[in-house]
């Protein structure tokens, strides 16, 4: 899939917002990728996983037996990848501030894991969820995301695969452009805020 192709999947979902958006980080935004619209379709949500499956190498991709991704935003999105994958989904999520593997879901020590998210801006919720699934046991050994929107500023220690990527300023809440400042700020994301 072109970029172009994956902007229009976007456009078509409604899912390129504009206003003032408060991120997971605490960072300020202009703009929002809200992938839980694109993912409304499930087709969408298949074909866009479908092409992400395909940049990852067969070396990689033959190793992988679950697809583990953070609550919310990456639940979805791991669950497509993981049809894609032909492995199964599971997710971490945080009820009380730290991400742990709930709900009876369970890796085998050593399994080799993808770890899918929706969005990657500072890439903190990746490493906290990769910190999450090494304490259940598993080894990721790749992660993916719909979006890296970090301008490459986000590193990891594993192998990072992304559709679409995009470099988007983001401020400290105390240093905003005026035309930010003049706008009510939101939240649409539901780590707790700081
Ligand atoms: O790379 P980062 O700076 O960590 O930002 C990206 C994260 O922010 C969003 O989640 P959020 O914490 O808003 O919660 P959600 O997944 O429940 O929407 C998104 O789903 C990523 O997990
Ligand atoms: O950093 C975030 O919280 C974030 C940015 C974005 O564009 N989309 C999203 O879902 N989360
Ligand atoms: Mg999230």
């Amino acid at each position: 899939m072109t970029r172009d192709e994956v902007l229009a999947e976007f456009r078509a979902a409604d899912a390129l917002l504009e206003g003032h958006f408060i991120l997971s980080s605490g960072l300020r935004s202009s703009r929002y990728l809200q992938c839980a619209r694109v993912l409304m379709d499930p087709r969408r949500g298949s074909r866009l996983a479908e092409a992400l499956a395909a940049q990852i190498p067969d070396t990689i991709r033959g190793r992988i037996s679950a697809v583990v991704s953070p609550a919310m935003g990456g639940v979805i999105a791991g669950h497509e990848m993981a049809r894609a994958l032909g492995v199964e989904a599971m997710f971490v999520e945080r009820p009380t501030g730290t991400f742990e593997l709930r709900r009876g879901f369970r890796l085998t020590p050593g399994q080799q894991v993808l770890m899918m998210e929706d969005v990657v801006t500072t890439g903190l919720s990746s490493r906290e969820a990769i910190k999450a699934i090494e304490a259940a046991g598993g080894e990721v050994i790749a992660m993916a995301s719909l979006v890296d929107r970090s301008g490459g500023a986000a590193a990891f220690d594993v192998p990072f695969f992304s559709l679409l990527q995009l470099d988007v300023p983001t401020y400290q809440p105390d240093a905003l452009p005026p035309e930010l400042a003049a706008l009510p700020a939101i939240k649409p994301g539901s780590r707790a805020e700081a």
